[in-house]
């Protein structure tokens, strides 16, 4: 049986221990604008230099002009991370993970007229079901885009983005087999993916205007500063 001190005991011990969580704020810390846009910023150039690497891999790339190679590579480099960016959104893994990239994106500092855009894509690409092997072949045309500005040698690029699109045509057809229309769905997400090209120079002024930071790398894809 409990005695008289050992309750008093108790509900001192029990006191203190509720006393003892951290502050609600620290706990559900919502990130400042500043820190999302670093950290956004430090995502976005890693990502670049994985984006560089996976290019440098696509058979026959290092055989394009070298100009040609620069151009593209800046031509697509947004549009290769929204695909990126956007198979993080969509794949099954522990809430936290995704809600953490949508939360930050959402409070960085983007006004809410690019955002809807935006989450309107990557929903568009989530209810799409992507296999990996579609992912990266997509990535990989979107980068082989002949009509990029400043590309010389059309050609060159298209010789490289077709066989892409052939396979890519092919295991559609494999994986979806009863979605005719999957192939063309894919490529109109390309088409998506430009628009929101120019809803992205915009975001780059806008946080340019206020005085935001970008790293070496990212001024160099981006042409700023
Ligand atoms: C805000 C925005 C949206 C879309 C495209 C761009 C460039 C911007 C954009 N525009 O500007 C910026 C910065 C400079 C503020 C950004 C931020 O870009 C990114 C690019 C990539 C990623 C990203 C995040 C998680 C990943 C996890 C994994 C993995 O777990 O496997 N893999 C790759 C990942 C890549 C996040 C932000």
């Amino acid at each position: 049986e409990i005695t008289k001190e050992q309750q008093v005991l108790m509900q001192a011990i029990l006191k203190a221990y509720e006393r003892h969580q951290i502050p609600q704020d620290v706990a559900k810390r919502l990130y400042s604008a500043e820190e999302n846009f670093l950290l956004l910023t430090e995502m976005a150039t890693s990502q670049v230099q994985v984006l560089v690497e996976f290019t440098k891999n696509i058979p026959g790339f290092l055989s394009l002009d070298h100009e040609d190679q620069i151009a593209l590579l800046k031509g697509s480099a947004v549009e290769a991370m929204f695909l990126r960016s956007a198979q993080v959104f969509n794949r099954k893994t522990p809430a936290g993970h995704t809600e953490v990239l949508e939360e930050r994106i959402r409070k960085s500092g983007i006004s809410e007229e690019f955002i809807k855009p935006m989450f309107n894509f990557y929903k568009s690409i989530g209810e799409l079901l992507m296999s990996p092997e579609e992912q990266a072949l997509l990535t990989a045309v979107t980068i082989l885009t002949p009509d990029r500005p400043y590309v010389k040698d059309h050609a060159a690029v298209e010789r490289l983005q077709e066989p892409m699109l052939e396979v890519l045509k092919k295991l559609c057809t494999l994986h979806h087999p009863h979605e005719p229309q999957y192939f063309a769905r894919l490529l109109g997400r390309l088409t998506e993916l430009r628009s929101l090209n120019h809803y992205h120079a915009e975001i780059i002024t806008s946080w340019r205007v206020n005085d935001h930071k970008f790293t070496p790398l990212l001024c160099e894809i981006w042409d700023v500063q």
